[in-house]
């Protein structure tokens, strides 16, 4: 059988600074994706969610972008849909030469209300996304994109993995109230029910800012064991992605004794894929 990771793969996760000038948020990833890959000899590079902008409500109608027909090389960020006049978070996959791959659209909006801690209502400017998303990336598998929230469903994460994924990809910013509760314990439960690779990209800490993101972007493997993790600071994860799905799928074979004669497979239901 075929491995679901054909070769070994150079990660970089860049946990990034940013602040109120979207110039100048553009300009600082740049130069650290040109990093990752000249200096650290990346292969895939990612970057946090909505890097371009402060993360917040309202913010996002300033700092989006309308994608063109050609949009220029960005990962994650707040987008404009003039036809609609819909708000979305947005994360784009693009080739080393700059061809667009696949836009993920966040299918669950992170709206919530800790009282004491934290309220955040996404659904007060965005708009939701309704496809998952796959991409195949020839020389090494599929990847799966979704984006922060959207790890709390475990069925995303579920479809994607038993349509082939190796590699579960979460740009993200979790905070300071949930972050410490369950940022590590999401990304290691999505690895260890699915047995593939997941990584979580957060921004880099800024108490100045109104949000503090929890930081921390890590890489857990299929064994749900954390391979590379940073703190809360500005800084570049670098985790080499080996075969070793199939060794532990060996081991622990739960992908061959699952029960859909009493359960139903999810990943065989009505799902909306953006390929
Ligand atoms: N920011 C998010 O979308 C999600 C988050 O912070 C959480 O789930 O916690």
């Amino acid at each position: 059988m075929a491995k679901l990771l054909k070769q070994p793969l150079k990660l970089a996760l860049i946990q990034l600074s940013t602040g109120a000038d979207k110039a100048a948020n553009l300009s600082r990833a740049r130069s650290k994706v040109l990093e990752a890959v000249h200096q650290h000899g990346a292969n895939l590079v990612v970057l946090p969610e909505c890097f371009n902008s402060p993360y917040g409500t309202k913010y996002f109608p300033k700092y989006a972008e309308t994608l063109l027909p050609s949009p220029p090389s960005k990962d994650n960020i707040p987008e404009y849909e003039e036809s609609t006049k819909n708000l979305y978070n947005t994360s784009l996959t693009f080739s080393p030469t700059g061809e667009l791959l696949a836009t993920h659209r966040k299918v669950h909006l992170f709206d919530i209300d800790i009282p004491g801690k934290i309220r955040f209502k996404e659904s007060e400017v965005l708009s939701p996304g309704n496809k998952l998303t796959l991409v195949d990336i020839p020389e090494y598998g599929k990847i799966a994109i979704a984006i922060c929230y959207d790890i709390r469903f475990p069925e995303l994460a579920m479809i994607a993995a038993r349509k082939g994924a190796f590699l579960l990809l979460y740009p993200g910013a979790f905070n300071l109230t949930t972050g410490a509760l369950h940022w590590e314990l999401q990304a290691r439960a999505r690895a260890m029910d699915n047995q593939v690779y997941v990584g979580l990209c957060s921004p880099a800490r800024d108490m100045e800012a109104e949000y503090n993101a929890w930081g921390h972007s890590m890489v857990v493997d299929p064994n749900a064991e954390v391979l590379e993790q940073l703190d809360e600071k500005e800084g570049i994860l670098v985790a080499d992605l080996k075969e070793g799905i199939e060794e532990v799928r060996k081991g622990i074979p739960v992908y061959s004794q699952r029960r859909f004669d009493v359960y139903p497979d999810v990943s065989e239901g009505k799902v909306r894929w953006e390929e």
